[in-house]
């Protein structure tokens, strides 16, 4: 060792003995460093936790698919009751005129206008893209689309008529596909918008009896994400609604020939009233929330299967990143119980038809 080493060592040494705050500067200069890179991070982690400004119901034009009943006239009556203009579009055009009597009670000024437009949104892309036109001409430009018309079929798998999987995946899927595609274009030249796809807890855990139902709704999901990615930019909010049952003309239809599995297992989440889950999903839209659930179940079920969904405030992504685990674990027995239901009821059919052989 040279002795100018030696003269450093000893220096160091000493340094570290008897003045070691002279490495404070160092120490600080490191912790400084620290904290930015952690900012930074932070800042990464919340940009796109940034919420959106809410849209202003009051003058917009609201158009709502299956509007003429159900969920659909509910959000219809929940838009006009806070100010909005209505195109209501289905099919049949007396229940179209009824459903605009019964919404055009609630009006709050007598500007207000509800138009009904009759159109399949399922059949043929052009015709829905023309009456989309007719009622920006008489509305103006569309300011939120609301995809609720649906129609649902359950049963078990083989005996579903096999082309019922067609129908539902067109009248479900591709009826918000149209609608939604003939709305974008003036959304994106407006940077403004909104666009609620009406889903239901079964788009989001498959369940006895909705084989032919729930891909329909999980493929909403799909399509929501994909095209919420290229349209927030444009400052256009998409909205996935998933209710639980609900006390409608529809519900009632689907429960004439429910199997006994689907029901037991559907009352787990309870039966809602319309107007309570147009309420929720209409506050989500207009905030312009990605995920819009209704009750709790419907609450744990979303922060359950959140998965790579876009996330829009603080409070939603921390709830999610703490609740995920007991969460699973309260799914677990859920699942249990449903796989109980399951095994019952088929113990009770073959019952059932040993006991009819005997007679
Ligand atoms: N009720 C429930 O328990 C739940 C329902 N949902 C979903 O909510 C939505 C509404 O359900 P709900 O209110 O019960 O349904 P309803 O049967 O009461 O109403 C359905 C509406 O959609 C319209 N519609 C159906 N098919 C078409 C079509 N091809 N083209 C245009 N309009 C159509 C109907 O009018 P028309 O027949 O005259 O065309 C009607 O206005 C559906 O997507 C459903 O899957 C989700 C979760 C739970
Ligand atoms: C932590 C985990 C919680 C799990 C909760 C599970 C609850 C399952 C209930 C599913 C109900 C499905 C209703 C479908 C309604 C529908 O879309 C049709 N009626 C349409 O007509």
């Amino acid at each position: 060792m040279s002795s100018e080493e030696s003269l450093i060592f000893a220096i160091t040494d000493w340094l570290f003995v008897n003045s070691w705050w002279l490495l404070l500067p160092f120490v600080m200069l490191l912790v400084v460093a620290a904290f930015i890179v952690a900012f930074v991070l932070l800042l990464y982690m919340i940009s796109p936790l940034i919420s959106p400004k809410p849209l202003k119901l009051n003058g917009a034009h609201v158009v709502v698919t299956g509007g003429s009943s159900g969920i659909g006239k509910s959000i219809a009556v929940e838009c006009y009751r806070q100010g909005a203009f209505i195109t209501l579009v289905a099919r049949d055009e007396a229940k179209l005129l009824q459903a605009k009597k019964e919404v055009e009670k609630f009006a709050i000024n007598d500007k207000q206008v509800v138009l009904c437009i009759s159109v399949d949104v399922a059949s043929d892309y052009s015709q829905v893209e023309s009456v989309i036109k007719q009622a920006q001409e008489k509305l103006g430009p569309v300011d939120m689309l609301v995809n609720c018309a649906g129609m649902s079929i359950s049963g078990k798998f083989e005996e579903v008529p096999v082309d019922h999987f067609k129908k539902i995946m067109e009248v479900n899927y591709l009826g918000s596909v149209y609608p939604t595609r003939a709305v974008i274009t003036t959304m994106k030249e407006r940077r403004m918008g909104r666009i609620m796809f009406v889903s239901s807890q079964a788009g989001q855990l498959g369940l006895f009896g909705y084989t032919a139902y729930s891909p329909s709704k999980f493929a909403l999901r799909g399509l929501a994400e994909s095209l919420q990615m290229e349209i927030k930019p444009y400052n256009i909010y998409v909205t996935v609604a998933y209710p639980p049952d609900t006390d409608t003309p529809g519900l009632a239809e689907e429960n004439k020939t429910k199997p006994l599995e689907t029901k037991l297992i559907s009352e787990t989440s309870g039966v809602c009233q319309p107007e309570q889950v147009a309420k929720i999903v209409v506050r989500d839209a207009v905030q312009g929330n990605f995920n819009s659930s209704v009750g709790p179940d419907g609450y744990m079920l979303s922060a359950l299967t959140c998965g790579m969904s876009p996330v829009t405030s603080i409070t939603e992504g921390l709830q999610q990143i703490v609740t995920m685990g007991l969460f699973r674990t309260i799914a677990l027995f859920y699942l249990g119980s449903f796989d109980s239901i399951v095994r019952r009821c088929m113990i009770q059919r073959e019952q059932l038809r040993a006991a009819d052989k005997t007679e």
